[in-house]
């Protein structure tokens, strides 16, 4: 497929970002763009919102995984580009048109000149909430193909065009959402001693949680703590009854997360009784660290350094990625693709090198070719 084809993909891709499980325009628009590849060999099967394509080998040895994400974010676009989000509420500000438009263009290379092993492409929903990856993997279409590795990869901002970057071992962090809702006694903001004001109570928590972290928590381990999102109040004279914390917690070892779990709920608990008021926590979902199997980053290093691409390698990161699941149960490893952007992932004015499209479907088609 050639440049301009992909771009015109990953312009359409942009505007249509859709979150977690409704990612509805999104198959549509894969299945048709997989439709007119019109290609015989490539077995395509729905999945909820994502779908699996599947591309039988000449003389399989293997079979292969290689998977995209496919969901965006709640993130209103400020690129200012004329091929924004026409989702008003949703833009893919974690690249993931980018991951999709480079899974079609390496299903379309592997698929017009065949190679041997079989090579499966996972499009898998909501990676960014609530997760797809464990129920994809459950499911006994995917079961049937038995994969031998996988692997996958992700936008990197701060990296340039042309670079990969990879590394053996833990290269996403263990995370896991948080979601605490308090509860004490609203009243007229003139009277605050009558009431349980749950916005000093979950400001004062805010403030005070990062101690987790610096004092309960090896300095030589990590962990982060970030509440993303606070909901109080009402109006500016009524003081709040209820308060809302929304975030997420990450570490680099899985223990690491049992022991931030269990100081916040001691954390929770002293706070009832001083603030005299009822807080309840959720994690919501959980994903398990991104570990990449050393034999699979060696060979992938290998490969890269016979293109004109250029391997670095990575540090551990505090991101997240339901890939992980993948690799706890599949020998494999995920990259970082260079995409060149001033702005962050999760950043309303995200905008990767187009350019880093070209190395990235280079990236995974020698890959797919060359890994043993
Ligand atoms: C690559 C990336 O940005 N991934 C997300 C994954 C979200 C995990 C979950 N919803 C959470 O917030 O804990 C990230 O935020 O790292």
């Amino acid at each position: 497929m050639n440049k301009e084809k992909l771009i015109e993909i990953r312009r359409e891709l942009h505007q249509i970002p859709e979150l977690g499980f409704r990612e509805y325009k999104t198959q549509e628009y894969l299945l048709k763009t997989i439709a007119e590849m019109n290609l015989p060999n490539i077995q395509v099967t729905r999945w909820k919102t994502g779908l699996f394509a599947f591309v039988e080998g000449l003389n399989p040895k293997q079979t292969i995984g290689y998977r995209t994400d496919i969901d965006g974010l709640p993130i209103v676009e400020e690129t200012g580009l004329p091929f924004s989000s026409q989702h008003q509420e949703n833009m893919h500000a974690c690249g993931h048109d980018i991951h999709m438009t480079i899974a079609l263009g390496a299903l379309y290379e592997v698929a017009s000149n065949p190679v041997d092993d079989n090579i499966l492409f996972i499009f898998q929903p909501a990676e960014e909430g609530p997760g797809g990856a464990e129920p994809i993997m459950n499911s006994e279409t995917f079961k049937q193909w038995k994969l031998d590795k996988i692997f996958a990869l992700h936008i990197a901002p701060e990296l340039p065009v042309g670079t990969v970057s990879s590394r053996a071992g833990i290269l996403f962090a263990n995370t896991s959402e948080l979601f605490i809702d308090f509860k004490g006694k609203g009243g007229h903001a003139a009277y605050p001693h009558l009431t349980k004001d749950m916005i000093v109570t979950a400001s004062t928590f805010v403030t005070q949680l990062q101690q987790i972290i610096s004092r309960k928590i090896d300095p030589l381990d990590s962990g982060v703590i970030t509440i993303g999102k606070m909901t109080a109040g009402t109006v500016q004279n009524i003081i709040a009854e209820k308060a809302r914390l929304e975030g997420t917690i990450r570490t680099l070892q899985p223990e690491t997360m049992t022991v931030i779990k269990s100081e916040l709920e001691r954390f929770i608990e002293g706070f009832q009784l001083s603030y005299d008021c009822e807080i309840a926590v959720d994690y919501g979902a959980m994903y398990y660290q991104v570990y990449n199997e050393s034999n699979c980053v060696n060979q992938f290093q290998e490969i890269i350094n016979s293109t004109d691409l250029t391997y670095i390698e990575a540090n551990a990161a505090m991101t997240g990625e339901d890939f992980g699941y993948f690799l706890k149960e599949i020998p494999g490893f995920m990259f970082w693709l260079g995409v060149d952007s001033e702005y962050g992932l999760h950043h309303s004015k995200l905008n990767p090198d187009e350019e880093a499209i070209i190395a990235g479907v280079k990236a995974v088609t020698e890959t797919i070719r060359r890994i043993d």
